[in-house]
């Protein structure tokens, strides 16, 4: 791992419109299974350490390892996985020293070109990288060609690694050949972002379950509610009941699907634009989807400890 050079030294300016991340977040009523994993989770920078990429769609705040480690221990999980931020492109340094300082308590998600060597991915599985993302968001990420996608899933999937996928629910269509050709397990980020405002049982949604009922190598977050809501109520100011909107939405996939789902707090929350959530408050969201404790359990300690720690089981 090279230091920056002083050119790579340099001061970012936060989008216009940027929200930090919640300072002094509460403590959640609801007690985390002990070896919960934070399974969404992201690192900033530090910009003038680990500088943000040239090609990023925002600059975010800063948000290091010590702080997301501070919140880990704050809200009681034990681990997390730490995910390639999009604002950091293909340079993955800041996330693999995140992983490198977490004393084994981390693992992550990369972010690699058709460029990257196979010494390069060996070292970052060493660190503990265990898949890579491909985002379909296009206010996130420029076009990646799907050749190029397919050449990287087969060269990871030889380190047993998985791809995450990133997309909004409309285009699950026309990407649907593309996700089903992964040779793979497939994860999916915050349940390919569905319309809330669209009934649970409607045929938008229905066709991600289907996504995940025809296709068992198929995994899902159950992630970013604070994103998806439309109507709140937000969690902040003590609200225990937050985001009442996407409860049935992520419910629904827990109970179908209960040893294929993920949870992730999403810390620090790119891109929020109209509130950050005191995320003491947004682990009380976990019961309302994962409402008895063998859900929760399977939800937050036996899947993640499944798909990134499987010689500890
Ligand atoms: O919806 C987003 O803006 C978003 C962005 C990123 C990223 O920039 O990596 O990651 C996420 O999980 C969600």
């Amino acid at each position: 791992m090279n230091a920056p050079t002083p050119k790579e030294i340099m001061e970012f300016t936060k989008t216009p419109g940027w929200l930090d991340w919640y300072a002094g977040p509460s403590q959640p009523a609801f007690t985390l299974p002990a070896g919960a994993v934070d399974a969404h989770c992201h690192v900033f920078g530090p910009g003038a350490e680990f500088p943000y990429a040239p090609e990023r769609k925002y600059t975010p705040c800063d948000a290091s390892k010590q702080q997301l480690y501070a919140l880990r221990d704050h809200l009681g999980f034990a681990r997390n996985v730490v995910v390639q931020a999009t604002c950091h492109g293909a340079d993955n340094r800041a996330m693999l020293d995140a992983l490198i300082h977490s004393g084994g308590k981390a693992r992550g998600v990369a972010t690699v070109r058709r460029s990257v060597s196979d010494e390069e991915l060996q070292a970052m599985h060493d660190a503990g990288v265990r898949g890579v993302r491909f985002n379909f968001v296009k206010r996130l990420v420029d076009f990646t060609p799907k050749d190029e996608l397919l050449e990287i899933a087969g060269r990871i999937a030889r380190f047993g690694w998985h791809v995450v996928i990133y997309f909004e629910a409309v285009d699950l269509p026309e990407l649907w050949d593309f996700f089903t050709a992964l040779p793979t397990t497939v994860v999916v980020d915050h349940m390919g972002r569905p319309d809330v405002g669209k009934p649970v049982d409607g045929p938008e949604f229905e066709l991600f379950l289907k996504f995940m009922r025809d296709n068992p190598n198929v995994w899902s977050k159950v992630s970013c509610p604070e994103r998806l809501s439309l109507s709140g109520p937000k969690a902040l100011a003590g609200e225990r009941n937050a985001y009442a909107d996407v409860v049935p939405f992520a419910r629904r996939v827990v109970e179908e699907f209960p040893d294929r789902v993920l949870w992730g707090t999403d810390w620090p929350h790119p891109n929020l634009k109209d509130h950050m959530p005191d995320d003491g408050l947004l682990v009380d969201f976990i019961p309302h989807i994962a409402p008895t404790a063998e859900l929760q359990q399977k939800l937050l300690v036996a899947n993640p400890m499944r798909l990134y720690w499987p010689e500890e089981l």
